[in-house]
């Protein structure tokens, strides 16, 4: 008996060890864009066989004219794929800044409300070429190595467990695979629109690298994110083990962290300051804190952010909490236009 077409038979294959492994319900987010519908596709389809629950939400931003009828529009096809509940949720999005960032924060936080109600894992449709598109754009911004290793195939951030079982899959083959099935989908004039970088690295920058250097560039550029990845992990529990061994109640040994590499070091510092509630570390601040270290000559407390700050005192450092103690951030703040979980 003849299988599916190759471009499905990818698809499904990409989602099933994800779905095999966790009894936990999805939810597919749907644009109704070629990725996500294909996502939705597989999903339904491996769901059943592997005896979980799938549901499908489609987020309406308002945005742009008839979206309603078009979240509508994808909510049916979704429910056409036996997904259950499927789910429309209008977001109110923020006047000022970029509205695809402000899209993006309300859509994150209306996929997050709705799974915490399911109690479900989101799936989103991200692919080998957003992943690409992602590389090029932390590398250009030199916001440092992990907007480098780009997205994660997995991730739970506060509570919400962000599930991009596409990330090995090439676009073109999700838009096959929507063809094979007869799905319609659409195509965001926002996703072609020059005004946005991440348009530009698409249509122009990555066209071209592919030209210069003979093809086989976004495997390449997601292959780095990868192997990066597997490095940055590896350093991040190096140095928590050395946070563990150095640090006491609020204070660091200077010298034994003098003698760190620089990698290492600076993990440690910015572990510390977080576990010590200092808000929204950045690098202009673990410098001030590190040269207490590597370029010490008596210098006075440094100020960190809510009013903390960090000095050296007989051969520790010592951090003086905030004022008022926020959550403790989890991870470095995103940049703003990769302010996706
Ligand atoms: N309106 C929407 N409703 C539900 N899910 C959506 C919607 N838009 C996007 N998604 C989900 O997010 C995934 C990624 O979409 P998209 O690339 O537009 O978002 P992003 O995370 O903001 O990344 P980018 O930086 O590329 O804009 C989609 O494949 C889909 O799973």
């Amino acid at each position: 008996m003849a299988g599916p077409p190759r471009a499905v038979a990818v698809l499904r294959t990409a989602v099933r060890p994800g779905l095999r492994a966790s009894d936990r319900p999805v939810l597919a987010a749907c644009s109704g864009g070629a990725d996500s519908v294909a996502l939705a596709a597989a999903l339904a389809f491996e769901a059943r066989h592997a005896g979980v629950r799938a549901g499908g939400i489609t987020v309406d931003h308002g945005l742009q004219p008839g979206s309603a009828e078009r979240a509508e529009r994808t909510a049916q096809l979704l429910r056409g794929l036996g997904l259950d509940p499927v789910l429309v949720r209008r977001v109110a999005v923020a006047a000022g800044g970029g509205p695809e960032g402000a899209a993006r924060t309300a859509r994150y936080e209306a996929l997050a409300a709705a799974a915490a109600q399911l109690g479900a894992r989101v799936a989103l449709g991200h692919t080998l070429d957003d992943q690409a598109e992602t590389v090029l754009l932390g590398l250009g911004r030199g916001s440092g190595p992990r907007s480098v290793a780009g997205m994660v195939p997995e991730r739970t951030a506060d509570g919400t467990t962000w599930w991009r079982p596409l990330l090995g899959v090439r676009r073109a083959t999700t838009r096959e695979a929507c063809a094979d099935q007869g799905l319609p989908v659409w195509d965001d004039p926002w996703n072609a629109d020059p005004a946005y970088t991440r348009a530009r690295l698409r249509g122009e920058v990555l066209p071209l690298l592919e030209d210069v250097l003979g093809g086989g560039v976004a495997p390449a550029l997601a292959r780095t994110a990868d192997l990066l990845r597997e490095d940055l992990d590896a350093l991040d529990e190096l140095a928590a083990a050395e946070l563990a061994r150095l640090a006491g109640a609020d204070e660091l040994a200077a010298r034994e962290l003098g003698a760190l590499p620089a990698a290492l070091r600076r993990r440690v510092l910015r572990g510390w300051l977080r576990a010590a509630g200092v808000p929204d570390v950045q690098a202009v601040h673990l410098r001030a804190v590190e040269a207490l270290v590597t370029g010490w000559r008596g210098q006075g407390r440094v100020d960190l952010p809510g009013g903390a700050g960090a000095l050296r005192t007989s051969g520790r450092l010592v951090v003086s909490p905030p004022e008022t103690r926020g959550p403790r951030p989890e991870d470095a703040p995103p940049t703003r236009e990769e302010s996706r979980p």
